[in-house]
């Protein structure tokens, strides 16, 4: 029971206090004291010079429950509370354990009375972790949540990580939820893009970054786009890269984990966060697609790793460390023009908190476009209004690079690339409305590259200057390919080259997030 120690407290805080025996039975009598922020429990049976008071936080609470004994003889009354704190692992880092406890009172010979009294810790209890956690929807009422799933993501072990992890929690938590295995590519896209998903208070992605990518793309091809880009969505980590839940699990403030630790973090995250604003960059490319993305655009050596180590697959997050060593060995250069608004410039236009950014059509500004080729004319449509035709020059205002020979380019808009890839340390939490610009021209050497990549698990990469490789915050950019060579991905899911730009849209969409109290937090104010 022994590692959280508890300080003494002042009786004044406590709200409930009585003794149990716990469950199973280890000749223990504890003491239990509930107060407004956790339970303290204490073995009365120990030494009290040694025995310490344990205090478990009602924060990392995901349920509790009463019952009776199984036999009527049995005249105990029984509850069991499930936290999930923070706890460090093999490898000194912390990620969130499940702690199951079950207390036992036979302080009558009344089985009701007994009954009665644990029903009233746990209705104390929850209301007490109601109001330290963040409800998604107005206390108590039940959630319900629609599952994706894509049981080929990753090592293909989603489902029965699903099983084993996921599902335990969502059930303490009492949550309703649909579980849909998607069978093939593009089926989450078309049912978020045609059904009702008035059901639904969350849509919960469990899979890579891929399917994420499908989920924000239907969305934003719906009729009612303004609203169902509202939707709370909220990743679950179950392919090879995983970097959006990655970079939610940086946001609330936990320690960089991978697997079924991350697994674990962002399940709690998705049963205890609330909707927090979620940047998207709206692409538009030469062939006239529209794009929204919530994670990354490149091209060049990550996009050609990212897609060619596809092969690896089996090998989960490893795959990219090999990708990157077989590539560094026959590096390529992509010949194009590089351009973008440098985040200062558009400060004015991205102070405030959300930015608004559906506009009721018609509207008769040359930036707009609509939003897809599938659109049926009478809905709303996305504004770039940073952004001129792709056939035309960039503002003058615009910062062009003058060197045109590229071994990578990468726009990121999260802090990690994948679970292991730190790759914008200076992203601190959501909705900060900056994408972060990286290039390196094809003077940068293969020792420099090496020593980004293998320095970007830990984000060090940027504290000393490497020659070639550049950093710049932007709100918005372009890039014009010399000839179309070469992979560009969004999100990580390829496109096929050609020009291609895009601007940041502050918190156009929404996900379930955990501020980190020690970071400033940004107010939803979306309904
Ligand atoms: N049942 C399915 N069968 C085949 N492909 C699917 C299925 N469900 C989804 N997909 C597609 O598989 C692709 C890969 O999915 P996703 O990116 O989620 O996993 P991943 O590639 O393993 O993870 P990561 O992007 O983190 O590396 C996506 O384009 C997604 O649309």
């Amino acid at each position: 029971m022994g590692e959280n120690q508890a300080a003494p407290r002042d009786p004044g805080e406590f709200i409930l206090s009585a003794t149990f025996t716990l469950v199973p039975d280890d000749g223990s009598l504890l003491s239990l004291i509930l107060t407004r922020r956790e339970l303290l429990i204490q073995n009365l049976r120990l030494d009290p010079q040694t025995n310490v008071m344990c205090s478990h936080l009602l924060a990392d609470c995901v349920g509790c429950h009463s019952f009776r004994g199984k036999d009527s003889k049995d005249l105990g009354g029984y509850f069991t509370a499930v936290f999930y704190p923070l706890k460090n692992g093999m490898t000194g880092r912390d990620y969130r354990q499940r702690e199951s406890w079950t207390f036992r009172t036979e302080f009558s010979q009344d089985q009701d009375e007994n009954y009665n009294l644990v029903r009233s810790w746990t209705e104390k209890i929850s209301q007490m972790v109601e109001d330290q956690g963040h409800p998604i929807s107005p206390p108590r009422s039940p959630r319900r949540f629609l599952v994706l799933l894509n049981p080929f993501a990753g090592t293909g072990k989603a489902l029965s990580q699903f099983e084993t992890h996921v599902m335990p929690m969502l059930e303490e938590m009492k949550v309703r939820y649909t579980l849909l295995v998607t069978e093939r590519r593009n089926q989450a896209y078309e049912l978020v893009r045609d059904e009702d998903l008035s059901g639904w208070d969350v849509i919960v992605v469990m899979s890579g970054d891929g399917l994420m990518y499908e989920v924000i793309n239907g969305l934003m091809e719906r009729q009612d786009r303004n609203v169902s880009i509202k939707k709370p969505l909220a990743i679950l980590p179950g392919g090879s890269g995983n970097a959006l839940a990655a970079s939610l699990n940086h946001y609330s403030g936990q320690t960089q984990v991978t697997g079924t630790k991350l697994l674990n973090n962002c399940t709690f995250i998705l049963c205890k966060g609330r909707p927090s604003p979620l940047d998207l960059v709206s692409l538009t490319t030469s062939s006239n697609r529209r794009i929204l993305s919530f994670l990354s655009f490149s091209w060049g050596l990550i996009s050609d790793v990212d897609v060619e180590s596809e092969k690896y697959r089996f090998m989960g997050s490893v795959r990219f460390s090999i990708g990157t060593f077989v590539r560094l060995t026959m590096l390529r250069s992509y010949g194009g023009c590089l351009s973008y608004l440098p985040a200062r410039s558009s400060s004015v236009q991205q102070k405030g908190t959300v930015d608004a950014h559906l506009l009721s059509a018609p509207h008769n500004s040359t930036n707009n476009v609509q939003n897809s080729h599938t659109d049926k004319g009478e809905a709303q449509i996305l504004e770039d209004s940073l952004l001129v035709p792709l056939d035309q020059p960039v503002p003058s205002h615009w910062t062009t690079v003058p060197e045109n020979q590229f071994i990578l380019i990468l726009l990121l808009y999260q802090s990690h690339l994948g679970a292991d890839l730190y790759a914008a340390p200076m992203v601190s939490g959501l909705g900060e409305g900056v994408i972060q610009l990286f290039y390196a021209t094809s003077s940068i050497s293969r020792k420099s590259l090496l020593k980004l990549f293998l320095a970007m698990e830990k984000g060090t990469h940027l504290e000393e200057p490497i020659p070639h490789f550049n950093h710049v915050p932007v709100t918005a950019f372009r890039i014009e390919p010399l000839e179309a060579t070469g992979i560009m991905t969004v999100d990580g899911e390829s496109i096929p080259c050609c020009s291609v730009q895009g601007q940041i849209h502050r918190g156009l969409g929404r996900i379930i997030n955990i501020p980190n109290e020690s970071q400033p937090s940004r107010v939803d104010t979306s309904k």
